[in-house]
């Protein structure tokens, strides 16, 4: 892990309410799925290519119409003013002022267009993506598509891994089950066929289908991402259905705790998309060789979850803007160090693992 986001997560820590934390840091059943999305990192090493005279590396990415200046994205995660006070307003303008895209929670705490007026208030071309569970009611789904285009998103990102909510020991354990009365999730209020002045609850169905997700993109104008994908046959369901990218994502091991880690699930995946869309992924990237790796094995970026929320924790808009400048100067210099002139410049022959022979092509 990178010293920085260590120090941050240990901020954090010491900061949160405990029973907070644990929803942050926290994961699905034995938490299997959690640790080995930082595991699977450490099997694998990275073969760097020398005198290639590829001078300072390009970290630039295009991603849909937005460009990031980084191939890391925030992804989504809920509650962010129970991380700190000013919440998404602080990670909002942290992303714009690292150039990269913010993909913000439909369980923020903060309203959409709240969000992008922040972000934009730093950068006037700052992205942010909207991260949607597709609700039972179509109705509902389209309002909240409606208020992300309105707000200024650039992006829809449907979350397809929650057919029900994952069992959380440790939610269970401290009886955290909702968020207290001075927060909502913003995003719900005055939805239809909700209460006029407080919020819907977030419905997860398993009755949702590929027809929910094409209903939805023949009502909106935004490409569709997916995330939550694992299986490659979904990867290719997903590009029938005319999805503009998909991330590879066990969502933090917070959902099926027997899911592989994202990265074991990426070179499938990559290889059912066969570069006709790009493959994001998160799920454990907590350094730039981290980032690396997930470039080599075919992703064209690679989101972060908790780091982001101990950024926040801890030290408010700073520490979301010290994790990803962290990550923005770890992943240059280590695409340096691999000889690697852009981020698409890594190969997948240089990923080996780790205590077996450098195989190369
Ligand atoms: C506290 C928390 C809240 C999250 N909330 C959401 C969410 O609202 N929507 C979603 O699609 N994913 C959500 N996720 C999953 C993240 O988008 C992402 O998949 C995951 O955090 C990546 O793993 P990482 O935390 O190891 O970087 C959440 C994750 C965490 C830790
Ligand atoms: O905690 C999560 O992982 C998550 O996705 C979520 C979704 C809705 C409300 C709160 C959290």
């Amino acid at each position: 892990m990178s010293g920085v986001i260590e120090e941050l997560r240990h901020k954090a820590a010491a900061r949160l309410d405990p029973v907070h934390r644990d929803f942050f840091d926290g994961g699905a059943g034995a938490e299997t799925a959690l640790a080995e999305n930082e595991r699977a990192f450490r099997r694998l090493a990275l073969v760097p290519r020398v005198l290639r005279g590829a001078g300072d590396p390009d970290t630039g990415v295009r991603l849909l119409d937005d460009r990031a200046s980084m191939p890391v994205v925030v992804s989504p995660t809920a509650f962010h003013r129970l991380a700190h006070p000013d919440g998404e307003h602080a990670t909002a303008r942290a992303a714009a002022a690292a150039g990269t895209v913010l993909i913000t929670s439909m369980a923020s705490t903060t309203p959409v267009a709240e969000v992008t007026a922040a972000a934009r208030a730093v950068r006037d071309d700052a992205a942010v993506w909207f991260q949607l569970y597709l609700q039972p009611d179509p109705a509902v789904t389209d309002a909240l598509a409606e208020r992300a285009l309105r707000a200024g998103c650039s992006a829809l990102v449907v979350t397809a891994d929650s057919p029900v909510f994952g069992r959380r020991a440790r939610d269970d354990r401290n009886g955290f089950h909702d968020l207290p009365p001075w927060l909502a999730a913003e995003n719900m209020r005055g939805l239809p066929g909700g209460p006029p002045d407080a919020t819907r609850d977030i419905a997860m169905s398993p009755r949702l289908s590929w027809a929910d997700l094409r209903r939805l993109r023949e009502a909106t104008p935004l490409p569709l991402v997916l995330k939550g994908v694992l299986h490659p046959q979904d990867a290719r369901l997903a590009l029938d259905e005319g999805v503009r990218a998909v991330i590879v994502s066990n969502h933090g091991g917070r959902q099926l705790d027997a899911a592989p880690a994202a990265l074991d699930a990426l070179p499938a995946v990559v290889a059912a998309v066969a570069g006709r869309i790009p493959v994001l992924l998160d799920g454990g990237v907590r350094c730039g060789a981290d980032v690396v790796l997930a470039l080599a094995l075919g992703a064209t970026a690679v989101g972060v979850g908790r780091p982001v929320v101990w950024g926040l924790a801890a030290e408010g808009e700073h520490g979301v803007r010290r994790v990803l400048e962290e990550l923005r100067e770890e992943t240059a210099h280590v695409l340096t160090l691999c000889g690697a002139a852009d981020c698409a410049a890594m190969t997948p022959d240089q990923v080996a693992v780790r205590g077996r022979g450098v195989g190369g092509c």
